[in-house]
């Protein structure tokens, strides 16, 4: 019985699961698989426990076209709540995840009347420099560095490392009918080696930012954490907003980051459990030989 939870933050939906025990191997094909939403379980991505030589808890986040994440700020949100419902961990009890992007602190704060929890992630540090977002060209940081699109357009690129890649576009307004053009251009576009993930952002002051998210191996999604935790920081380094505290809007609804002084980021926003399910022998067995 290969059994399943469901949740989501802000609309950014993640099935979680055991690695260990699954019966059969999450390839590209079988994510691809499980995360569609007319053949499959149907989500934004998939969050798996694994084994931790370093952490509480090891996690690995797979996005619905197969490729792998090295983290997620919804996902780990999402699989809070999930080690909650098992009984793993407690509310107001700190913890540690490993993730392939780094290690990840992370508490249950509380949880509502309807269930609703909010949960707190130590995302890590942010990082600005092209190397670390496999961004080419010379080692550099990027302030609006122009970037020429395979359609002409030019966009000004901020890029930032959460452990995952972000390229954060400042604007004036979002033109979201202009972004559905220039985004997917963007996230493959070959100046990046390993793909990227882009938000368009509009700063709010003194503590806003107002954004549209493009995910990497995953398109428009309603929310992500680890881009809302990009565009804090980017926002705060280049002095459009002139607090630490950052209040992050998305269509999905609003994340709160806070940027230290020394660049490290703690996320907080709420995370929703929608259903806990089992695949049938029959969908594990398609699985089984997508091989
Ligand atoms: N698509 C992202 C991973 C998921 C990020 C997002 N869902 C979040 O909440 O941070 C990537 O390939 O880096």
């Amino acid at each position: 019985m290969t059994e399943f939870f469901k949740g989501h933050g802000l609309g950014n939906d993640y099935i979680a699961l055991e690695m260990d025990g699954l019966g059969f191997e999450l390839t590209p094909p079988a994510v691809r698989l499980i995360c569609d939403r007319h053949t499959g379980v149907g989500s934004d991505g998939i969050l798996a426990r694994v084994a931790s030589a370093t952490a509480d808890f090891g996690l690995r986040i797979f996005n619905p076209d197969g490729s792998e994440a090295e983290k997620s700020g919804n996902g780990l949100r999402i699989f809070a709540a999930y080690l909650l419902e098992r009984g793993d961990v407690g509310e107001r009890a700190p913890f540690s995840v490993e993730t392939p992007g780094g290690l990840v602190r992370m508490e249950v704060l509380s949880r509502s009347a309807d269930g609703v929890l909010s949960v707190e992630a130590e995302m890590g540090t942010a990082r600005f420099g092209s190397a670390d977002v496999g961004l080419a060209g010379p080692e550099r940081e990027t302030d609006d560095e122009p970037l020429e699109l395979e359609s002409g357009d030019i966009v000004r690129i901020n890029v930032v490392s959460i452990g995952n890649p972000h390229c954060v576009i400042f604007q004036d307004e979002l033109d979201v009918e202009a972004l559905r053009r220039r985004a997917p251009q963007i996230s493959t576009h070959p100046a990046f080696a390993r793909g990227v993930n882009v938000q368009f952002a509009v700063p709010v002051e003194p503590d806003g930012v107002d954004a549209w998210v493009w995910e990497r191996g995953a398109g428009e999604t309603r929310a992500s954490g680890s881009s809302a935790c990009a565009v804090a920081a980017a926002a705060v380094r280049r002095g459009m907003v002139s607090e630490r505290q950052v209040a992050v809007r998305m269509p999905g609804g609003r994340l709160d980051v806070h940027v230290r002084d020394d660049w490290s980021l703690v996320l907080r926003g709420p995370v929703e459990s929608v259903y806990r399910g089992a695949l049938t022998d029959g969908m594990r067995r398609r699985l089984e030989t997508l091989g």
